[in-house]
């Protein structure tokens, strides 16, 4: 069952809603450093307006849902910088209330306007893997170590969880999570915790066919599936050209809601130190393939690494069958 207000989102928008797009690129194009172990998160405490600046951008896009700074912000990561631990919690609630801040101004702006082009978005605080904090590259490779255990998993998710949910997010979006004892971990965590914010829960992929960890989707929905508590399963920072089999592959496997999200398709040239433009999918734009992941079964589209308000107001065109026009447009 999806909550109330999912549901009234993913109907307003005309079957299918609209996420933002790459937090952290479009932090950097507003030039933030984000060369830090907190990465994105760095801004909560050196540039806050640029995050709200960043959410803005992509409501004006024609964003549904915008996703909080949170991915990298964890409480220990906050520790090993010196922050006392009330601040380090007090940050984690400025990343949902800067978006809801930004949400509500940008919705009393539109309110004003005669014509309405936007939905009243949904704030979905982010949280990010444990491989995201551990900064080693398992946040793509799904591989924690003999140590880790589903418990240790648990603790390292407890506390930003329930700080997160209690700041007032519409959803808690958990984002490329790569391995399946990680999804376990958090599906007992949401039920034991009882948090009543609907959450999504999204994996990432390398190859296309099953997560970093090289575990199947079969398995790791299994786990969803059974828990009341994920309204929404999907995919994300991954290469948009495996999105639709992925989607067909999760439709087969949930009844749940399906999100995705992925990469630009730019590929990093180590070598070279610079990005590569997309050419690996057949002439087809991120927003012509949104169209097809919107028929193959997703009701929330949107872009993650590498992606910009470009990308996302183009896709909100395609799938809205209408411009999100710009306010100084209207
Ligand atoms: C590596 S996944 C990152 C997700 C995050 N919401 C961002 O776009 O910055």
């Amino acid at each position: 069952m999806m909550a109330g207000a999912v549901v009234e989102i993913v109907r307003s928008a005309g079957g299918c809603a609209v996420i933002d797009g790459g937090f952290a690129t479009q932090l950097e194009a507003l030039g933030a450093d984000i060369n830090d172990p907190l990465w994105s998160a760095a801004c909560l405490i050196t540039k806050p307006h640029l995050i709200k600046e960043v959410h803005m951008q992509y409501l004006e896009a024609g964003a549904d849902v915008i996703i909080s700074s949170s991915y990298q912000a964890t409480i220990p990561g906050f520790l090993a910088r010196g922050i006392l631990l009330e601040d380090a919690e007090g940050l984690l609630r400025t990343s949902v209330e800067l978006a809801l801040e930004a949400r509500d101004e940008f919705w009393k702006s539109t309110l004003r306007k005669s014509k309405p082009v936007y939905n009243r978005a949904l704030v979905a605080a982010s949280i990010g893997s444990y491989g995201a904090y551990l900064a080693d590259g398992s946040e793509y490779s799904g591989s924690y170590g003999e140590d880790i255990t589903i418990e240790k998993l648990k603790d390292f998710h407890r506390r930003r969880l329930q700080v997160l949910a209690s700041a007032g997010p519409d959803l808690i979006a958990f984002e490329a999570i790569p391995n399946k004892m990680e999804a376990q971990a958090l599906v007992e965590l949401l039920e034991e915790e009882d948090i009543q914010v609907p959450s999504w829960i999204c994996f990432s992929s390398v190859d296309g066919k099953n997560l970093c960890s090289g575990e199947s989707f079969a398995d790791c929905l299994q786990i969803l599936n059974a828990s009341d508590k994920v309204a929404i399963v999907g995919v994300n920072c991954t290469p948009p050209q495996f999105i639709e089999s992925i989607i067909r592959e999760l439709k087969k496997q949930t009844k749940k809601a399906i999100a995705v999200y992925p990469n630009s398709g730019e590929v990093w040239d180590g070598r070279a130190k610079r990005w590569l433009p997309v050419q690996c999918f057949g002439h087809k734009s991120f927003d012509v393939l949104a169209k097809r992941w919107q028929e193959a079964g997703a009701s929330f589209i949107g872009g993650c690494c590498r992606t910009t308000p470009s990308t996302i107001r183009a896709v909100s065109k395609i799938l809205k069958g209408k411009m999100a026009y710009s306010a100084t447009q209207i």
